[in-house]
């Protein structure tokens, strides 16, 4: 089972004036299954510290460790290739390329360790029927609707079976029951993979799908 421990983490910014300290000793441990709600007010550092739980952005000081093993110990090369395998990301623009077909850009994960393999998309086309859109597989991503998109996005996220999905606001633009079916779709998933979740977000309603919440305060983690 995955085993994610976050100890002690810290990260400044540089401005013009004193660095700004947005991270200050977060700590956190988190066992696959389990989905954690990351709320606080806009500016708290969020999505700082969900970059850095990701690899997309290095901490100041302390550690993140998956499995025993430190992800910011391996060089650059082999931390791409990490990330790809163990982390599933999820934005609120959901980022997907508009001229490939949803299907196509459900495997864009596995184009980074070489050709989509005949695994592979079975396994794209079992998660776009969990997502619902086993109809849509040759549509281009500016022919679906907002909620559909974010469909496609949990689907990609979910192909490398990755230990760690981490989301920035996942419903962040959906009306309520678009959001509803949204998190359904992707704690589902989550549970099914086994997979540990992390969702930041300003959504009381996805807050509260998940396990555990917990709030960013004076760039700690509390019981939120
Ligand atoms: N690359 C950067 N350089 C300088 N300052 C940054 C950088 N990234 C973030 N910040 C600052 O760090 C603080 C935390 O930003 P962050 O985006 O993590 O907040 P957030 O809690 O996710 O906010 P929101 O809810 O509005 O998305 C903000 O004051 C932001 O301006």
């Amino acid at each position: 089972m995955t085993i994610l421990s976050v100890q002690d983490i810290s990260k400044s910014f540089a401005t013009a004036g004193d660095p700004l300290e947005v991270l200050r000793g977060v700590t956190l441990e988190l066992a696959g299954g389990q989905s954690l709600a990351i709320v606080g007010p806009s500016g708290s550092g969020k999505s700082t510290l969900l970059q850095i739980l990701g690899t997309l952005d290095r901490p100041d000081g302390g550690s993140v460790r998956l499995d025993g093993e430190d992800p910011f110990e391996l060089d650059d090369t082999r931390l791409a290739h990490w990330r790809n395998r163990r982390v599933g990301f999820i934005f609120q623009d959901h980022h997907l390329l508009p001229q490939l077909s949803v299907i196509e850009n459900v495997l864009v994960p596995s184009l980074a360790v070489g050709r989509a393999s005949a695994e592979h998309v079975d396994r794209a086309n079992e998660l776009l029927d969990a997502v619902g859109l086993s109809g849509r597989t040759t549509h281009l991503p500016g022919e679906l609707s907002g909620g559909e998109r974010e469909r496609v996005a949990i689907a990609r996220a979910l192909l490398m079976r990755p230990g760690l999905v981490l989301a920035d606001e996942p419903t962040g633009n959906l009306d309520r029951r678009t959001a509803e079916s949204v998190t359904a779709v992707l704690q589902a998933l989550q549970k099914e993979n086994d997979a540990i979740l992390i969702c930041v977000t300003h959504s009381d309603a996805l807050a509260a799908a998940m396990d555990q919440r917990k709030e960013l305060v004076d760039g700690q983690l509390v019981a939120g």
